[in-house]
C-alpha cells in the first residue's frame, strides 16, 4: 500500500480502508514528515560535498506537492521452494526513480549491484536506514552520484516466511528545475 498524497491529505485518499482510523493515519503522516525532514538533511550534505549551494537539491523538494511516497510492502511467503527454473527474485532488479529512497526493514534479502555487476548483501542493522540514490539525482549530477541497482533475492529470505519493508521515496517537485550544468 502506498501513501503518495501531499502532506496532510492522506485522510482524503479514496482508497484508504475504513480500518485505518484517524490516529493511524496521523501516525503515518507524522512518519512521512520525519522521512521528508531526513531527506532534506541528507540532500544538503551531498550538495555541500559536491561544492554546490546547500539548498541546491533540497529546494526542488516540496512536501505540499504529490510525489513523495511511503510504501508498506509485504512479500508473501511462497507455497514451495522455487526450483532452478523458478523465480529469480522476489523483487526484480531495478533502480528507484526519485532522488533518495530511505528503506526501513528488519528482514534480509536486499542486494545491491556494483559496477562490475556483482551482487552484494545489504546487512540488516537493527534501527538502521538504507539510503539509496535514485535516477533523478543521478541524472541531476551527470551520474557523479549513481542510482543503486537493487533486488530482493528469494534465496536470502526463507521462502516460507513473509517479508516486510517500508521504503520512503523522495521525489523532486513537479515543475522543479534540474540545473545540471552547475554540477
Ligand atoms: O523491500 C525492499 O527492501 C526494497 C523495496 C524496493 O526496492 C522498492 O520498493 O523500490
Ligand atoms: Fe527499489
Amino acid at each position: 500500500m502506498a501513501f503518495g498524497l501531499p502532506a496532510g491529505q492522506l485522510s482524503q485518499a479514496p482508497n484508504i480502508h475504513s480500518w485505518w482510523d484517524a490516529a493511524k493515519i496521523q501516525e503515518i503522516e507524522s512518519f512521512k514528515a520525519q522521512c521528508n525532514d531526513l531527506t532534506l538533511r541528507i540532500l544538503p550534505c551531498l550538495a555541500v560535498h559536491m561544492g554546490l549551494p546547500e539548498s541546491f537539491f533540497a529546494a526542488s523538494h516540496n512536501q505540499a506537492l504529490p510525489g513523495n511516497a511511503l510504501k508498506f510492502m509485504k512479500y508473501p511467503k511462497m507455497p514451495s521452494k522455487p526450483g532452478p527454473d523458478g523465480l529469480a527474485a522476489r523483487l526484480a532488479p531495478h533502480t528507484d526513480w526519485g532522488t533518495l529512497t530511505l528503506l526501513f526493514t528488519e528482514a534480509p534479502g536486499l542486494e545491491v549491484r556494483d559496477p562490475a555487476n556483482s551482487w552484494h548483501d545489504v546487512p540488516v542493522i537493527p534501527g538502521g536506514i538504507v539510503v539509496n540514490i535514485g535516477d533523478a539525482l543521478s541524472f541531476w549530477t551527470g551520474r557523479k552520484l549513481k542510482s543503486t541497482m537493487h533486488r530482493i533475492a528469494w534465496e536470502k529470505v526463507p521462502f516460507d516466511q513473509d517479508r516486510y519493508s517500508i521504503p520512503y521515496f523522495a521525489q523532486p517537485s513537479f515543475g522543479g528545475w534540474f540545473y545540471t550544468d552547475m554540477v
